[in-house]
């Protein structure tokens, strides 16, 4: 076992193991936890309890968690003098799966984003965001139960790599002059800011075939490649072709093109087939909210997929649900969509569902699905008792609004 400076292994418990492509789960697995800046705390005391009453009362005591908390923000800055320290990433990899609260982002200026390093540096390729209605929350759309849908989002690459040069910067200055003078472009002006958008065909590979693989074990009957491939044709457009290659050289016998849909088999989908189609962004989102059961797992490049990841939640109530992880095939840590909401820290008040559910998808990956049901039933129950934080609850007439904690305790009340 690694040696932790700040960070304390729990004595009970063990490790998760990975032999022969499998997870092997102990009925006492550690799980790393990050508490998360701002709303964090709140959201992950509720958030521990309803995971830990889930585990006792599906199995009684014969499997449990040993909670180890490792650091990052501003926890993280107080003890180690660093916003990121080697051993939080190396107890997630020691320990395999894991979970973290948000963490906040300087805009503009400062350090780069912790969530975005954590998955660059564990290679966690793959952030996986379900978006489905819940009955009885609160929605914009007329039919948000129409909305079933999985994201794939490429979680490495693109404008997300942190390849920037400040306008005016000395670096910045070479770039233009490299690019005027060595290829040629002119337009650029003088004192241009420079931001790299770096893909590749394996970073992009890697992603529709989790995504495709997703569907295939979900029977689910489509994959929506989502790209800006008109304007950005060889980073974006890439992005298609590449998938569009990989979904006929890996998966031939199990899928059929949009276009071979149409020039093959007159529309209708061949029996087990799953439809791989693609759309351009700006055009996504309104076939999103139009024609939302048109679509069921989504492929996107990085950008794409946080712009989408948010709307898709709107959609379906908002980000005090919306959960998530990042994964690759060796590791995985588990994460709202949402951010630290800066302005109800310590309120009590923040709705912990993104994360609760977050634990949900952990749980399922663990193979733990009676204590993943039990949680989503006592959601689903608190919910449709008008039992809920204040952004459900300034939605839904006659709602009982309660706090952060007291979510927690409906949600244990009804499992
Ligand atoms: N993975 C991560 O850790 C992420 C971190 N961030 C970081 O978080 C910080 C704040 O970002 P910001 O743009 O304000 O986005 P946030 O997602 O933190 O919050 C935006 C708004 O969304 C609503 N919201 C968010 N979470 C919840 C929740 N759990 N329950 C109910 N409503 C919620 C609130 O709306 P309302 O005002 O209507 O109540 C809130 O004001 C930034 O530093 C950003 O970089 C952002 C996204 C992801
Ligand atoms: O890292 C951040 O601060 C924001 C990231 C984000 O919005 C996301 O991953 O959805
Ligand atoms: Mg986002």
């Amino acid at each position: 076992m690694a040696q932790y400076r700040y960070a304390q292994v729990p004595e009970q418990g063990e490790k998760i193991t990975f032999s022969e492509g499998r997870m092997q789960v102990p009925d006492c697995p550690i799980i790393p936890f990050i508490e998360g800046d701002g709303t964090g705390p709140d959201i992950w005391r509720a958030s521990v309890r309803v995971f830990d009453a889930a585990v006792e009362k599906a199995y009684q005591g014969k499997r449990s968690i040993a909670w180890m908390e490792v650091y990052a923000g501003e926890k993280s800055k107080n003890l180690y003098d660093t916003w990121l320290p080697d051993e939080t990433v190396e107890a997630f990899k020691e320990f395999r799966v894991g979970i973290k609260g948000p963490l906040t982002t300087p805009v503009g200026g400062g350090f780069r984003s912790l969530n975005v390093t954590l998955r660059q540096v564990m290679d966690l390729y793959a952030c996986v965001r379900p978006v489905r209605y819940y009955d009885g929350v609160p929605s914009p759309v007329k039919e948000p139960q129409k909305v079933d849908m999985v994201i794939f989002r490429e979680n490495t690459e693109d404008v997300y790599a942190g390849l920037e040069w400040q306008a005016g910067s000395e670096a910045a200055t070479k770039a233009v002059e490299f690019f005027r003078n060595e290829l040629g472009v002119k337009i650029l002006k003088d004192g241009t800011a420079i931001g790299l958008k770096p893909m590749t065909e394996s970073g992009c590979k890697r992603l529709v075939r989790k995504a495709i693989q997703y569907a295939i074990d979900n029977n689910r009957k489509s994959v929506t490649l989502v790209h800006k491939g008109n304007i950005m044709k060889f980073t974006e457009g890439a992005f298609r072709d590449w998938g569009y290659q990989l979904a006929k050289d890996e998966f031939r016998d199990q899928i059929v093109t949009e276009d071979e849909l149409w020039s093959e088999y007159n529309g209708k989908v061949p029996e087990g087939k799953i439809v791989i189609k693609d759309r351009i962004a700006d055009s996504m989102f309104q076939q999103a909210l139009l024609r939302p059961d048109e679509y069921e797992v989504l492929a996107t490049t990085n950008l794409n997929g946080d712009y989408l990841s948010d709307a898709l939640a709107a959609q379906v109530g908002g980000l005090g649900i919306a959960p998530g992880g990042n994964v690759s095939d060796e590791y995985a840590v588990f994460e709202a969509t949402h951010g630290t909401a800066p302005k109800y820290t310590n309120l009590d008040k923040i709705n912990p569902g993104s994360v609760i559910l977050s634990g949900v998808m952990m749980l399922e990956h663990l193979g733990w699905k009676e204590a993943a049901q039990l949680i989503i039933k006592g959601l689903e129950k608190a919910i449709q008792d008008k039992v809920v934080t204040y952004d459900l609850a300034r939605q839904i007439e006659g709602a009982q609004e309660v706090k952060t904690s007291e979510f927690a305790a409906a949600i244990i009340a009804r499992m």
